[in-house]
């Protein structure tokens, strides 16, 4: 049998042109791929944040900061900031920076034995005092924040994110224009040979086998293939409503169904840049701030049961201020949940067609980074083998299962109780083995063995920073830490408080940076 060599793409999102760029740089004129996409139904629009891993994604493509983030209007992020999740007022932040260890117990452990001060994410990270400053990551010469965080030159290539994992933490991941971001992939990937179709596709055929023979497109006729990616968004045109895979929906874990999104122009040169995304929780959910080169993307994540559409955007308007006013709003029904499996028979789902768990922590792209990472893993021979389709399916579901998790302490931590949705997120329904994690966590700190078991992007080490900063479980220190010496740790506090008061002191603003990269 001959082996598949032509590809489709349905969807020109993010997922689509990202599944193109990666396909084409993976396999080059080997693979021959067509990606259709509608002008009549808009991409979702938002998306902005991302995972420090995305950078093996443009290294994939072989593509230099210098190239794309301008294009992009991209800034740095060096963490998420959550506000307003323990009480009124706090913040603490989940940042891109892997924890020490100090005589074999995780400095955070030690934080909550003796910590020095009330923060223990300035204690125990660099990283807060350089969001709370303002800084960038590099030095104005393009160095980075320290010499012993990753230096391209000497990481080892072709890594998967999930063999990667527990290597390097690199120490910052973007935001950037999610429509600016597809543009430049449009023309990486047209550059390289990927047929662009702009038309609707009316009808998607199968064969007698049940496998999808060709789709019928508006204007340009039939379009057949041997391989199906489905990128149609929450539509799921190929997977869901063709192929019939059922979605398995999360919503009892996480309720919130629904945004209302802004993008607020803003003079950045006075404000400066804040170097991470923000998360500010609001009475019946979370309010994301994204600062991009030149304007903010701002939304209310929210759950319907508890707020009304127009509600939120009054919040969110009165949360942005007078900004905001000549601002269209964009509301969003989410679908919050995965299919069943992403690939069946020859179709293959990748975005928002395969499964998304609300945009808290920004694992969006993340999915897709690993999705089209995997595709090209476990991609089929002509024999169309099974047990590669089952890898693949069991990764996808497992990282989505696995962020469900990591999002579900983030309600059920946060400490704030005032309202009914803050109340109720205390007694959600979570799966068994979760609700035992939440009590093994209270008394000893998350690690490799008490996480979800399987890769899903996230180490035991936000684990630790969500719980600590969100407040409500209250976990207390491992008793061992009361008979061993501590005069280490005393040390390495110290030394983490110097490290940060000179890298603020030298490093560049975040807006100095990146306005200098664009002259
Ligand atoms: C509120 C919200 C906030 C988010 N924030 C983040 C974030 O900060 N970070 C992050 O990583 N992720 C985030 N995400 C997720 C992120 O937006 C998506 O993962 C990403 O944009 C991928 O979307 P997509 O390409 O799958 O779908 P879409 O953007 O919806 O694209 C669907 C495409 O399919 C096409 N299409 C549909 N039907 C047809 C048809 N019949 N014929 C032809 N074409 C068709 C459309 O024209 C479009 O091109 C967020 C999501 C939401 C809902
Ligand atoms: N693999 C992820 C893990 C990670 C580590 N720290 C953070 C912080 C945030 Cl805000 C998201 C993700 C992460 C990565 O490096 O991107």
């Amino acid at each position: 049998m001959k082996n598949p060599d032509q590809v489709v793409i349905v969807g020109g999102g993010t997922a689509g042109w990202m599944t193109a760029s990666y396909l084409k740089a993976a396999f080059g004129d080997r693979l021959s791929v067509t990606l259709v996409e509608s002008d009549k139904i808009g991409t979702i629009g938002v998306g902005e944040a991302t995972f420090s891993d995305i950078r093996h994604f443009f290294e994939f493509l072989d593509l230099k900061e210098e190239d794309w983030m301008p294009a992009c209007n991209a800034t740095y992020k060096l963490a998420v900031r959550f506000e307003d999740w323990r009480e009124p007022g706090h913040h603490f932040y989940h940042p891109f920076e892997q924890l020490s260890s100090v005589n074999g117990f995780p400095l955070t452990d030690w934080w909550l034995h003796s910590g020095p001060t009330e923060r223990f994410d300035k204690d125990c990270y660099v990283m807060a005092s350089l969001c709370d400053a303002g800084r960038s990551p590099r030095y104005l010469g393009g160095s980075l924040l320290e010499h012993d965080a990753v230096d391209s030159d000497d990481e080892p290539v072709g890594m998967t994110m999930s063999e990667y994992q527990g290597r390097t933490q690199f120490p910052y991941a973007y935001h950037f224009e999610a429509a600016l971001l597809a543009k430049y992939l449009t023309g990486y990937s047209t550059d390289r040979g990927v047929r662009h179709v702009i038309d609707e596709v009316q009808d998607v055929l199968l064969d007698e086998r049940g496998w999808i023979d060709h789709i019928v497109t508006k204007d340009h006729g039939e379009i057949s293939g041997d391989l199906f990616i489905d990128c149609t968004g929450f539509r799921g045109l190929l997977l869901n409503k063709t192929l019939d895979v059922p979605f398995v929906s999360y919503q009892d874990t996480l309720p919130n169904d629904r945004a209302v999104a802004l993008q607020v122009p803003l003079d950045m040169q006075q404000r400066g840049i804040r170097p991470c995304t923000t998360a500010t929780a609001q009475d019946a959910g979370w309010i994301w701030t994204i600062p991009l080169f030149g304007r903010i993307g701002t939304g209310y994540v929210y759950a319907g049961d508890y707020c009304t559409a127009d509600e939120a955007e009054r919040r969110l308007r009165e949360f942005v201020g007078p900004e905001a006013e000549d601002v269209e709003a964009n509301h969003i029904r989410m679908r919050i949940g995965r299919s069943e499996r992403s690939w069946k028979n020859n179709c293959v789902a990748v975005g928002l067609a395969s499964g998304f768990v609300e945009p808290l922590e920004s694992t969006g792209i993340f999915f897709i980074h690993h999705a089209v990472e995997q595709l090209v893993k476990y991609f089929p021979g002509g024999d169309w083998q099974p047990k590669l389709r089952e890898g693949y399916n069991a990764a996808v579901a497992n990282v989505m299962d696995g962020v469900r998790e990591f999002l579900a302490l983030h309600y059920r931590g946060a400490a704030r109780n005032d309202t009914p949705y803050w109340k109720d997120a205390k007694t959600r329904p979570v799966p068994d083995a979760l609700a035992e994690r939440f009590e093994r966590w209270q008394v000893q700190l998350p690690d490799s063995e008490s996480v979800f078991p399987y890769y899903h992007g996230l180490p035991p080490f936000s684990y630790m920073c969500i719980l600590l900063g969100t407040g409500g479980l209250r976990p207390s220190p491992s008793p061992a830490l009361a008979l061993t010496d501590d005069t280490a740790v005393r040390k390495e506090f110290a030394a983490i408080r110097d490290k940060a008061r000179s890298l603020v002191d030298t490093l560049p603003s975040h807006y100095e940076y990146l306005a200098a990269m664009r002259t």
